[in-house]
């Protein structure tokens, strides 16, 4: 009797805590007991919902999903207030044990929490992916954006097209091999590696992730187990394999760079294995699919393309490509490029971070392990900011600045300066070289019914035609792809000259 009642008071004191608690939290959609929000947790396109919430609720959204305080950020002011400017607080990640833990094995560098390892990891690769570093890789943005727009000269294939030039951007820097076709054993289990990784993620699949205490069940009871088991073996095969090849090709690479650096004596080879090889993953869909949104804005909105292709022209005239030199002197293909990114982001929903200790902002408690979701969608369609915001004017660009696009605080893209050249130079070279139009000559109708609903929120298929805008040009395009160097191992050991004369000091 007596133990029921001290149980009693303590559950009463407990939901009195809690209570006063969600009082002091965020405003956000009425809870039920125990589950708070879960009944309302979208499975698919969680960005819709969550959008809903931001304009009924404002820009600092509290949600309960089963016990995870989820916090969504809808402006970019509340974003750069606690993302970017209290780091301290706001720069881990949320724990998936399926995705994070078992499939991953705990090496997957976006998913790692905030602590020493992480720290330890993001150095070794910084080198790497420092600005200056990154700005000495141009000679292969250049060989592959030659090779896509001669590629594009005979098939409107786009979405393999750019993959492939993604891919094969990454793949030489980490691997010192190109992809040529996509067709390659490596380009094709690099997708098995990501649908299993997208499915290993997904949200309301796995138990285990809403109930991380089961994750202690042997296998025979934990059916997810066998299912990570093979998927983390697949993966870390290729990264060792890719890896191995690197090391082994000719010219200077990041595998052997990676290898010789001092902390990574520390290191197993599979933790560098996977490091190259995440960093490589993250690489490939990303910059591809940002292309792909530029391509569905030519054929949606293409009212601005003259205004673009007059700007090239003036600046490079009718002879040659567009160079990198030339897109410092381009205010409005620069324009393009940030509207792009505003008018649709391939992860709308962001990537969340998570919190490691309490924090107050403008009187509202955020407390220490809730999962913070900085909220793309809204924050770039905020009408308050951006007039017709699901319209694609880059002339919004002109005169205001530039926002973030790769994220926040200390979990920022890494790969944000390779990524920013590949999608400017690409952009301004496929506008240079052609006229991009719908295959049926209609424009689309582009609302959230016309992109998947996944984690990154690709295109769905559309027809475009890629007409070379004259037959100079189409000259042009012919005879760079053929003067251009393709031995990638002298390429390879040009970047590495170029860095030792800006001041770095590659370690291979
Ligand atoms: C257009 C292309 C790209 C876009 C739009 C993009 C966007 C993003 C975003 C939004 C994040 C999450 C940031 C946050 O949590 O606040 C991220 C993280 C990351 N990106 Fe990118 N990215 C791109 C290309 C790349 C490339 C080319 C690489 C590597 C070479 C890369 C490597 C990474 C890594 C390693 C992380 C995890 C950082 C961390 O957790 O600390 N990304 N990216």
């Amino acid at each position: 009797m007596f133990i029921l009642f001290v149980f009693g008071t303590l559950l009463v004191i407990y939901f009195i805590h809690q209570k006063r608690r969600q009082a002091k939290l965020p405003p956000g959609p009425p809870r039920l007991p125990f589950i708070g929000n879960l009944h309302q947790a979208p499975k698919d396109a969680a960005w819709v919902t969550f959008s809903q919430w931001v304009e009924k609720y404002g820009p600092l959204v509290s949600a309960d999903f089963g016990g995870t305080n989820v916090i969504i950020i809808g402006d970019y002011e509340t974003a750069r207030d606690l993302l970017d400017k209290k780091g301290n607080i706001y720069s881990s990640r949320p724990r998936m044990v399926m995705a994070g833990e078992l499939t991953c094995g705990g090496m997957h560098i976006m998913l790692r929490p905030y602590d020493e390892e992480f720290l330890l990891h993001k150095r070794i690769e910084a080198t790497l992916l420092s600005p200056r570093a990154s700005a000495c890789y141009t000679p292969i943005q250049d060989l592959e954006s030659k090779t896509l727009l001669k590629n594009l000269l005979s098939t409107n294939d786009f979405p393999e097209q750019y993959e492939r030039y993604s891919a094969s951007i990454v793949y030489s820097l980490a691997y010192g091999f190109r992809i040529l076709t996509g067709e390659e054993w490596q380009a094709q289990a690099a997708h098995e590696v990501m649908k299993n990784f997208a499915y290993a993620g997904q949200v309301g699949t796995w138990i285990v992730d809403a109930l991380p205490i089961l994750n202690y069940l042997p296998t025979p009871l934990a059916p997810w187990k066998k299912h990570a088991k093979r998927w983390y073996q697949f993966e870390e095969k290729l990264h060792m394999d890719n890896m191995r090849e690197g090391l082994k090709r000719p010219g200077w690479n990041w595998s052997k760079d990676l290898g010789n650096a001092k902390e990574a004596q520390q290191l197993s080879n599979v933790e560098l294995a996977y490091d190259l090889g995440i960093l490589v993953d993250a690489g490939v869909e990303t910059t591809g699919v940002t292309i792909q949104c530029f391509t569905l804005a030519c054929v949606a909105y293409p009212e601005w393309i003259p205004k673009a292709q007059k700007e090239l022209d003036d600046i490079v005239g009718e002879d040659r490509l567009p160079t990198f030199e030339d897109l410092e002197r381009m205010p409005y293909i620069q324009a393009v490029v940030e509207e792009n990114f505003r008018w649709r982001h391939l992860v709308p929903a962001g990537v969340p971070h998570a919190t490691t200790q309490d924090d107050y902002y403008k009187g509202y408690l955020i407390p220490k392990g809730s999962t913070i979701v900085p909220l793309f969608l809204a924050m770039r369609h905020d009408k308050k900011l951006f007039d017709s915001p699901s319209e694609f004017h880059p002339e919004r660009w002109l005169n205001r600045a530039h926002v973030s696009n790769f994220g926040y605080g200390r979990r920022v893209c890494t790969g944000r300066f390779i990524a920013r050249r590949s999608v400017h130079l690409g952009i301004a070279r496929l506008l240079w070289a052609f006229n991009i139009k719908s295959k049926d000559g209609k424009r689309p109708i582009v609302d959230e019914s016309f992109f998947t609903a996944g984690f990154v929120s690709v295109p769905k298929p559309f027809e475009v035609v890629f007409e070379p805008r004259d037959d100079g040009r189409r000259k042009v395009i012919e005879q760079a792809y053929e003067d251009a160097d393709k031995d990638l191992s002298n390429i390879l050991d040009k970047v590495r000259e170029k860095q030792v004369t800006v001041g770095l000091s590659p370690r291979a």
